[in-house]
């Protein structure tokens, strides 16, 4: 499973976080895409690399395939996984614009700067079902897209394409998004507050601590658990001013709905496991990871390796 975050230091900066959640990972690499880099693009979505981008992913015929991204204007992507729900055109639409959906997150954050700007072009996007390669077909995904004002969510599904305003600046898995934030309205009860001291009968009840009013936040794997987790925390943390406190808010974020080894198998009988937490800070335009492996943030900032260049650089 995966999840994935969005969230403001307040000052106009953007964090987009997410754990990739799998049996095993796909030899993925901090990847750097430069303005210089000539350009693959199956049907010219991404004619040219108008902004710099960095994030997680492989590359195959020397073409990024991210799984979660930046760019040098504050605008990030996170693909996680939606079997089930997605479906794609089989075959590029006329007069639309056509999107692989391999390149979909390098479309979004090479190409635009705002949310507000890609949900305008969504209206005329078709993602399209053209994978890359024999190896690999094309996953089925849905996106948040995060900016530092907001988040959307991108479904395309056989209702065909869905944008949805993320008011709680979050994904998790299966089911789709208006599902999991109806289902919020199952949880109206949870609050940070410390409960005033309860009369039931002749019995004065007070709490055994903190934590009495958030009894009820689902603890499990599950991805509409996740959902419901993942919003409250990111919705109650308080905000921070500088990177280490935002990056540190990102990573004990995210730990809350971390998968550990062996609890949740999926139906090939494999245990998922949270594969890396990786973080896109707009702030310094700055890419943060760790993995299940070795739990040190590390960090590859885009300024350090020529986003101008031409060649795809992998840290
Ligand atoms: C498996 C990943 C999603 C993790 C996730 O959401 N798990 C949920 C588990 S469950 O179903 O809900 O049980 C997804 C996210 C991004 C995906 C990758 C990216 O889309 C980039 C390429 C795209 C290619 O078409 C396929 C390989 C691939 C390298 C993808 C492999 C895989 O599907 C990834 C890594």
């Amino acid at each position: 499973m995966c999840t994935s975050i969005r969230f403001s230091d307040g000052s106009s900066n953007l964090y987009l976080a997410r754990n990739l959640d799998w049996t095993s990972g796909y030899g993925e690499r901090v990847v750097l895409t430069p303005t210089g880099y000539a350009t693959r693009s199956p049907f010219g979505a991404v004619p040219r690399i108008g902004h710099a981008v960095i994030g997680m992913g492989i590359v195959e015929e020397d073409t990024p395939l991210y799984f979660d991204c930046g760019n040098d204007a504050g605008l990030a992507v996170a693909g996680l996984n939606f079997p089930g729900y997605a479906s794609y055109a089989q075959e590029p639409v006329e007069g639309a614009t056509n999107v692989a959906a391999f390149e979909f997150p390098l479309w979004v954050a090479s190409q635009f700067t705002k949310v507000d700007d890609v949900e305008a072009a969504l209206g005329d996007v078709v993602i399209v079902d053209r994978p890359i390669n024999e190896k690999y077909p094309s996953s089925l995904l849905h996106w948040i897209i995060g900016d530092s004002t907001r988040a959307i969510v991108v479904e395309s599904t056989s209702d065909g394409m869905q944008v949805f305003d993320d008011d709680v600046d979050v994904l998790a898995n299966q089911p789709g998004f208006a599902w999991h934030h109806e289902n919020l309205r199952n949880y109206l009860n949870l609050s940070p507050e410390f409960p005033e001291e309860i009369v039931l009968g002749r019995a004065h009840l007070s709490p055994f601590g903190s934590g009495s009013h958030m009894r009820g936040v689902p603890g499990d794997y599950y991805s509409p658990s996740r959902f419901v987790r993942a919003a409250y925390v990111n919705t109650h943390y308080p905000d921070k001013a500088t990177e280490e406190e935002n990056v540190s808010r990102a990573f004990h974020t995210l730990q809350q709905v971390a998968m550990v080894d062996g609890c949740a198998a999926m139906g090939s009988g494999e245990f998922e496991k949270t594969i890396y937490t990786g973080l896109f800070s707009s702030r310094t335009t700055t890419y943060y990871w760790n993995t299940y492996d070795d739990p040190a943030i590390r960090s590859v900032a885009m300024a350090d390796h020529a986003p101008d260049g031409t060649n795809l650089v992998l840290v």
